[in-house]
């Protein structure tokens, strides 16, 4: 059974009189990947930045664990761990260093946890090298170690393949979707790149001018659904996508394919 663990209700941004995410509604579950789509400017990452506490909403709420961003953030904070921008890491201290640093700034996390998200993101052999020789994927996983420290329920990354080569986003998209499927966070990634998010998502969502188009599963669109090839339902995330954002002229642009 699905276990939700965020709810976003009418969340909503206003800067300076302008709407720029209009009354968004959706939710995640633990132990999937939800993809957060949409063309350049849709709203992604204000969304986020919402949803995070780095920028106040203007209406709405999150609850996260059933706490609220707005009103309980403390409570509510605890369970998210985030990567919005790029990792912050000290560049001249190794990975273990890093962590261990990051680990003073928390709370009760032993050497133990911290030994548990290095081995979790496959750094184990790694983290006694200086951050400053480490690939930017190795950078990226060890971002993701330095999320998962307090152990949240809810991972989010804003476009986590960016700038990876193809080694690099093959080694994300495993590590994703076992922290997902294996380890149960729920973890919400935002992208346009389609083919990349096909392979990484369970679960989508469109966003387009500020608004959410829709959410749907992967498993809905008919190139994964059993039988039946009459149908009309569209094959590929690609098609689906382009259906939802359809005149939209940065959609074409957008789509780019990830290996
Ligand atoms: N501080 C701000 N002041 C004014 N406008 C803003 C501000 N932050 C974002 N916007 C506008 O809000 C809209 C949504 O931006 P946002 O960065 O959330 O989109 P996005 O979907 O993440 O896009 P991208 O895929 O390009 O990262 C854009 O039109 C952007 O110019």
């Amino acid at each position: 059974m699905n276990e939700l663990i965020v709810e976003i209700n009418n969340l909503t941004k206003q800067i300076r009189g302008k709407t720029i995410v209009h009354q968004l509604s959706f939710h995640l579950n633990r132990g999937e990947v939800f993809g957060l789509l949409g063309p350049n400017g849709a709203g992604k990452t204000t969304t986020i930045r919402m949803m995070v506490g780095l920028i106040a909403m203007s209406d709405g709420d999150v609850r996260i664990g059933g706490s609220s961003i707005r009103s309980q953030f403390k409570d509510a904070i605890r369970h998210i761990g985030a990567i919005v921008e790029n990792p912050e890491l000290y560049k001249h201290l190794t990975g273990m260093q890093n962590l261990k640093q990051y680990a003073r700034m928390g709370d009760g996390i032993t050497q133990s946890r911290i030994e548990e998200v290095v081995s979790l993101v496959g750094l184990a052999s790694r983290i006694h090298d200086r951050v400053k020789t480490n690939s930017l994927g190795m950078r990226q996983r060890l971002g993701i170690a330095q999320a998962l420290l307090h152990k949240p329920a809810v991972l989010i990354l804003d476009e986590p393949t960016n700038g990876l080569d193809p080694a690099g986003i093959r080694e994300m998209r495993g590590l994703v979707r076992k922290l997902a499927h294996e380890e149960g966070i729920a973890v919400m990634v935002s992208s346009h790149l389609l083919a990349e998010m096909g392979l990484l998502c369970d679960r989508f969502g469109v966003m387009m001018d500020g608004r959410l188009r829709t959410t749907f599963a992967l498993a809905d669109l008919a190139g994964n659904a059993a039988g039946d090839k009459a149908t009309k339902l569209p094959q590929t995330l690609e098609e689906k996508y382009m259906q939802l954002t359809e005149g939209d002229n940065h959609a074409a642009s957008s789509t780019q394919t990830a290996r």
